[in-house]
């Protein structure tokens, strides 16, 4: 009950109206299970006029006898496709279907839980759900893990999948096979997953599930029978969905006499009840009360509570091998339950899990508070939001012109825009991003260097800190292999653009009579910042792209820098190839000069590479007098102008006597 005031800051004024709280437990005989369910209600909340009425949203938790659900009747499964093939959708009726949640039109997108997610209509985080379904007079558990789509959150996809033994793999019925169901299909295969291939959206005016059919069959050498055609919009043949799942998704092979070992396979940071840690249970079982240990850092905790996600949280008192659910036990840091971690039972040590490779963050920029004042507020909430996504690399750094701020590491450009929302949105901070570099590496040339910076081979991840010629043998840049899927009237452009880009084509198939896959090896920092949208914007929207990490290769790299009235502006540093470096000067010049707003003098906006500079562009001197269409004495109006062009103001940041845009930071790098 507490858990419900807290938040809303009324727990003391209103004590004395708890009494008017009813909690009444009642039984429950449904699916061949006996549930316990708690009900709270609030009446007292009716009368408390401005304040949110929670009367209606009466709570019912139903509390489950896990116990019901031996490993043979469970089924762990994930949803993966191609950003928007209906992955969401799907996990809706699903859930519909089974009961755990209502049939209304305002659940829609339900385990997208973030404002970010419904805002942009992706999903950022799997979620995990619980199902119950009745197959031939028998209580199936069915997990379901609801992955992103897009390429920066594949970090996602792998995780929830090894909690799984199956997936199923959405393609729309009338896009087909696109780049990522590509990238997800070997995520699935390499673990060694059952495939249930689910054709979507056969609804739609211009589907064409035989044509999809056969694109499996060629790409993914997956028979077309096996393939079930769905319309998760309207519900048609999602029922069979169910049926295939408990048929073809082997059950978890594991023993519940085995001792306890847990596998963390997500983790997020709940302000008042500490770390919440996703567990697959790989044998054994955890109880309520139990100390358990996690074998990372060997340190021990007690079991406070844990459950089932419906999607909401449910608390059970027992979780049994093969089962999935959540578990809170007094972790106070997020490390505590690191993702991958292995938990076991006190003084019942077990051999911990494989667990996961290290998010690899993928592109870095520096992020500043946007008045110094700020450093305390955005630090805080920093912290907190990185609690909530580990894949975020973060340390301090500092700059001459933006104070001091962090040097963060995203797994790509949308993961950045996604926690720069989140920011913005969950926490109210404004910040400056720079504009985003990739990792690149550097071979020193000397005993004496590498004594200096304590390696041989340095990774910089901040232009300012690239080290002269003189001191490398030799520079190394990040390469991806990159897949693209098109129809193939668009070849021939798509080409030109990957040249352009450097990119080297190592192969071309055809996957239907009109579409082509290429592979294509790229540098990471031709493909990061502006590719996908020209990409997609040069075949109408039907090209789709994504990429895997392909090491490193060695480059002829330089850093050019930027001067804003022959001051150099750190941060606007870049690191360009040597024979893209004249075109990106004059380019990025003439961005900036663009995107800096006239100011009261003239602005020169000068590239140099050392001390040679290589372009310029003059911003003209310009006042701009908002009072001056303000005739007479209308204070209030003269007043509010004011205030406009200070809100103005605010989205800039003053370099030396300049006032520059925050976006202008990133923007320079986006070629039109
Ligand atoms: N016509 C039709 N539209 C569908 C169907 N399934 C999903 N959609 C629509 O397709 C769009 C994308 O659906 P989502 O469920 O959000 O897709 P997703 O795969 O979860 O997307 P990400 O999480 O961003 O990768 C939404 O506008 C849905 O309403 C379907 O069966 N028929």
């Amino acid at each position: 009950m507490m858990s419900l005031l807290r938040p809303h800051g009324l727990f003391l004024p209103f004590i004395k109206r708890l009494t008017d709280i009813k909690v009444c437990r009642v039984k429950r005989r449904s699916q061949g299970c006996t549930y316990n369910i708690t009900v709270i209600r609030h009446r007292w909340m009716k009368s408390l006029g401005s304040v949110r009425d929670l009367s209606s949203s009466a709570t019912e938790k139903e509390t489950f006898d896990m116990s019901k659900f031996p490993a043979e009747r469970i089924r762990n499964f994930s949803i993966i496709a191609h950003i928007d093939h209906g992955k969401s959708t799907l996990a809706d009726r699903l859930l519909e279907m089974t009961g755990a949640i209502a049939k209304t039109a305002s659940n829609k997108q339900v385990l997208d839980k973030l404002q970010v997610e419904r805002e942009r209509g992706i999903t950022v985080k799997a979620q995990t759900a619980s199902l119950f379904y009745q197959h031939h007079g028998q209580t199936y558990l069915l997990n379901l893990i609801d992955t992103p789509g897009h390429v920066d959150f594949s970090y996602e996809v792998s995780r929830s999948i090894s909690a799984c033994q199956g997936v199923l793999l959405i393609v729309d019925a009338n896009q087909g096979i696109q780049a990522q169901t590509v990238a997800n299909f070997y995520l699935a295969f390499e673990a060694q997953l059952a495939i249930i291939p689910v054709i979507n959206k056969i609804d739609l005016k211009n589907a064409d599930p035989e044509r999809v059919e056969k694109q499996i069959e060629t790409v993914f050498d997956i028979p077309k029978e096996e393939c079930i055609r769905i319309s998760a919009k309207l519900g048609t043949n999602v029922e069979q969905v169910l049926q295939e799942v408990v048929k073809r998704i082997p059950p978890p092979a594991v023993r519940v006499e085995d001792p306890f070992k847990g596998l963390v396979f997500d983790s997020t940071f709940d302000h008042y009840r500490g770390v919440v840690a996703n567990i697959a249970l790989f044998g054994g079982r955890v109880s309520r009360g139990d100390r358990i240990v996690s074998a990372h850092l060997g340190k021990s905790f007690e079991v406070n509570e844990l459950g089932i996600l419906r999607p909401d949280q449910h608390p059970t008192e027992t979780l049994y091998a093969g089962q999935v659910g959540y578990v809170i036990a007094g972790m106070k840091e997020v490390k505590e339950a690191q993702i991958g971690d292995t938990l076991y039972l006190h003084k019942q040590p077990v051999e911990a899990l494989p667990g996961f490779k290290p998010a690899k963050p993928m592109v870095f920029a520096g992020m500043y508070p946007m008045d110094q004042s700020e450093y305390t507020a955005l630090r805080s909430a920093l912290e907190k939001l990185t609690l909530n996504d580990s894949s975020v690399s973060i340390q301090k750094d500092s700059s001459l012109a933006l104070g001091a701020g962090w040097r963060l590491g995203f797994l790509g450009l949308l993961h950045m825009e996604v926690f720069n929302q989140r920011l913005e949105q969950e926490y109210n901070a404004s910040v400056i991003i720079t504009a985003p570099t990739v990792p690149y590496k550097a071979v020193l040339a000397s005993a004496k260097l590498i004594k200096e910076y304590g390696e041989e081979v340095i990774t910089i991840i901040n232009p300012a800190q690239f080290p002269d010629k003189s001191k490398v043998l030799e520079y190394l840049e990040p390469m991806v292999t990159g897949t693209i899927i098109t129809p193939d009237d668009f070849t021939g452009k798509i080409m030109t653009l990957c040249q352009g880009r450097r990119g080297i084509q190592k192969n071309m198939v055809y996957i239907d009579d009109h579409r082509v896959m290429m592979k294509y090896v790229f540098p990471l920092n031709e493909i990061v910042v502006d590719f996908y949208d020209q990409l997609k914007s040069m075949s109408s929207g039907y090209a789709s792209f994504d990429y895997e990490d392909a090491g490193y290769e060695a480059a002829d790299l330089i850093k050019m820098d930027f001067l804003l009235n022959g001051q150099p502006v750190e941060e606007l540093a870049v690191i360009v190839h040597k024979d893209k470096a004249y075109s990106s000067g004059k380019a990025i010049c003439e961005r900036l000069s663009n995107s800096i707003p006239r100011q009261m003098f003239e602005i020169a906006v000068q590239a140099a590479i050392g001390s040679k500079i290589i372009a310029r562009e003059t911003i003209k001197a310009f006042r701009k007098n908002v009072l001056a269409k303000c005739y007479g004495g209308d204070i209030t109006r003269k007043m509010k102008l004011l205030k406009k062009q200070a809100e103005g103001k605010k989205k800039m940041r003053r370099i030396g006597n300049i006032d520059v845009p925050k976006d202008a930071f990133i923007s320079v790098l986006k070629r039109k």
